[in-house]
């Protein structure tokens, strides 16, 4: 049996996300500073007769592994787009650890990965641009979750800024476990045309000077999502107040809300705290992925 070729799919963080236009086509312009937290799920692949993928773990449940399956959707577009770089059928496994249309990107992270694993198969090297391009059909978060690393996200989430560093910072996730659809928080959206990101400060280095740079920020989809599901607001009040939390935001459209921490000692304190408040919800903890 050969070794299964794997790729990670870490969760997505919007530390904060600015509404700043609705364009034509009924999307938004957004500017978000986008990381990535060392909590994912995970892809693995063995070379098979016929294209096949199975789904374990936490939250594989409810999860179709048809042709609308994020994964197969992008290994499909590879093929079509790259017909003669992998001549193998791929049994496909997807652990899904991470909770499903909870704002933080996990379908995004698998299309991302299953990309990344195919180019990284193929014979010959596939060009970054190309790779990104084809990411972009595939979902707006997609392309970020390509680079899996700090970045500024602009337009409707195709035009990256990957940041050269970033603090050492920790983050707590928490989710209610009340899946939330994108389109219904845009659709509450009341204010289109919010202000842009300020600057950054360079080099950023230190996690107070992220959090002073963050205070002057926000999550726009944040008052939409918490008028559907108020329980957002209630995490964030708790989050906010546990020891070392520099910030506590939603991600995305929600519903997970993330804390901000300088040390993975708080953060993991933090995490017990939230756990035993609320044992129904999901609760991790995990160091951010750096540059
Ligand atoms: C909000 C973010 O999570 C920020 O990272 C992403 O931009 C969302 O990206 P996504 O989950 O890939 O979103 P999609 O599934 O493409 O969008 C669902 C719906 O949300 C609305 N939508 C989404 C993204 C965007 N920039 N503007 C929008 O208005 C559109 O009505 C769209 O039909
Ligand atoms: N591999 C997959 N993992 C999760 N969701 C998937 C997958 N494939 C298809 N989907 C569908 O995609 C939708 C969005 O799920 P996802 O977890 O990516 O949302 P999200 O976390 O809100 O993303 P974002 O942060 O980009 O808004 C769900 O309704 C789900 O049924």
């Amino acid at each position: 049996m050969p070794e299964p070729i794997v790729q990670v799919a870490p969760a997505k963080i919007n530390l904060a996300l600015h509404v700043t236009r609705r364009r034509e086509d009924g999307y938004h312009d957004l500017e978000s500073l986008v990381v990535f937290a060392d909590v994912a799920d995970e892809l693995s692949a063995i070379p098979a007769n016929t294209d096949t993928l199975a789904i374990t773990g936490p939250f594989s449940g409810g999860l179709s592994n048809g042709d609308t399956n994020l994964v197969a959707r992008a290994v499909a577009a590879f093929r079509a787009r790259w017909p003669d770089a992998i001549e193998s059928g791929l049994a496909l496994r997807l652990q899904k650890n991470l909770p499903v249309a909870a704002g933080i990107g996990g379908g995004s992270a698998d299309a991302a990965a299953a990309l990344r694993l195919l180019a990284g198969m193929a014979p010959y090297p596939i060009p970054f641009a190309n790779l990104s391009d084809l990411a972009a059909k595939l979902g707006a978060d997609v392309p970020a979750c390509l680079v899996s690393a700090p970045l500024i996200a602009k337009g409707v989430g195709e035009k990256l800024e990957p940041l050269p560093d970033f603090p050492a910072c920790h983050i707590v996730l928490v989710n209610p476990m009340v899946p939330l659809a994108t389109v219904d928080v845009f659709r509450r959206l009341r204010a289109h045309d919010n202000y842009p990101l300020p600057e950054l400060p360079t080099p950023l280095t230190r996690p107070a000077q992220l959090g002073i740079w963050l205070a002057e920020t926000r999550n726009d989809l944040e008052p939409p999502a918490v008028k559907l599901v108020p329980v957002i607001g209630d995490i964030i009040e708790q989050l906010g107040q546990t020891q070392g939390c520099i910030l506590a935001r939603m991600s995305g459209s929600g519903a997970t809300v993330f804390g901000l921490f300088g040390s993975s000692g708080q953060a993991h304190q933090a995490a017990q705290v939230m756990r035993a408040a609320n044992p129904d919800h999901w609760v991790a903890a995990a160091p951010l992925v750096l540059p």
